[in-house]
């Protein structure tokens, strides 16, 4: 018995010298290697504590990728759609994203203050969202774009800012909501010269040049009996996406007693779910609505 024992520690012994001779070959040592160093290479990415981390990502040369594949102009509801798709999977997928916002090729992330989620590290952030958004993208256009197909792979590229209040953090997310407004009046008027006018785009840009928000409306309703405030709330909002209670309903085959097995049920269940909304995010009205998002316990 003895002699077994000592065999078997005997061959252990050899095994383990085995791999020390082959890790010292290598330069090795077991605990740390020679190499370790190259560690302190590493910048520290730490996001300051207590503030509300942003990610934003936007489209690489949209511009690009909307006209190689015949995006509707000025909106297509489509695209828009499936960058909301896009930002709910984000959410769903990685943890702490209290509300997201997006319009255009755009989409902001904004997580808890008090996230501690991989050590908030900014890289982290950045490069999960921004790889996670883009697999999604592609794994979803046909869902979106049932007779487009995609041409080629599309990028995003994907930054991290830091609020340090919630004043600072509603004033960036009421920025963004601008921006699409500025913007998407622009565009709702130069497309409506161009389609319904026959301009050119130059001739088009010149109409506009140096008009303010008051004009274009005019121009909109005079010339083409379009008033600005009945367009879809999505393209002069962008959309907001917020964590919300739903109930989902299931057909499924639950277990019953025997005289009626096989049948399928209707199933109710109450989920939270990231959901799209089309609102107005500059005003208190929606802070007022959503207190939970900027609570203390975010
Ligand atoms: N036709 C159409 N184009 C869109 C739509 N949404 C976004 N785009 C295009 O995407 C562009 C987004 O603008 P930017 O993000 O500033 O520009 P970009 O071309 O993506 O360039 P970079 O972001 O600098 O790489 C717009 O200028 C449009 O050309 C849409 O719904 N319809
Ligand atoms: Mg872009
Ligand atoms: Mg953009």
């Amino acid at each position: 018995m003895w002699l077994v024992c000592a065999a078997e520690i005997g061959s252990r012994l050899a095994a383990t010298s085995v791999t020390i001779r082959r890790c010292l070959r290598l330069g090795v040592t077991m605990a740390k290697s020679k190499f370790e160093y190259v560690r302190d290479f590493e910048a520290d990415d730490t996001c300051l504590p207590h503030c509300w981390v942003v990610v934003r990502l936007d489209g690489r040369n949209f511009h690009r990728f909307a006209e190689k594949h015949n995006f509707a102009k000025p909106n297509d509801s489509r695209a828009l759609q499936l960058m909301t798709k896009c930002a709910q999977t984000v959410m769903q997928e990685l943890e702490d994203i209290v509300i997201a916002y997006g319009q255009s090729d755009e989409y902001s992330f904004v997580f808890r203050r008090k996230s501690n989620w991989f050590k908030r590290r900014a890289s982290k952030f950045m490069t999960l969202v921004a790889s996670q958004f883009a697999s999604s993208y592609v794994f979803y256009w046909r869902d979106y774009f049932a007779d487009q197909p995609l041409l080629y792979p599309p990028g995003f590229d994907g930054r991290v800012v830091l609020y340090p209040s919630n004043q600072t953090l509603k004033d960036y997310l009421s920025w963004r909501q601008a921006d699409c407004h500025i913007n998407n009046l622009y565009n709702t008027v130069f497309w409506a010269l161009i389609q319904q006018s026959g301009l050119t785009p130059v001739q088009a840009q010149e109409r506009l040049k140096g008009t303010l928000a008051g004009d274009k409306n005019e121009i909109l309703f005079s010339q083409f009996h379009i008033n600005y405030n009945d367009e879809p709330q999505m393209y002069r909002k962008g959309t907001v996406l917020v964590w919300q209670k739903v109930d989902e309903v299931r057909t499924q085959e639950v277990r019953l007693p025997a005289e009626m097995e096989g049948e399928r049920m209707t199933v109710t269940r109450t989920r939270t779910r990231p959901v799209p909304l089309y609102c107005d995010l500059i005003g208190d009205a929606f802070w007022k609505e959503h207190p939970d998002i900027l609570s203390g316990e975010n």
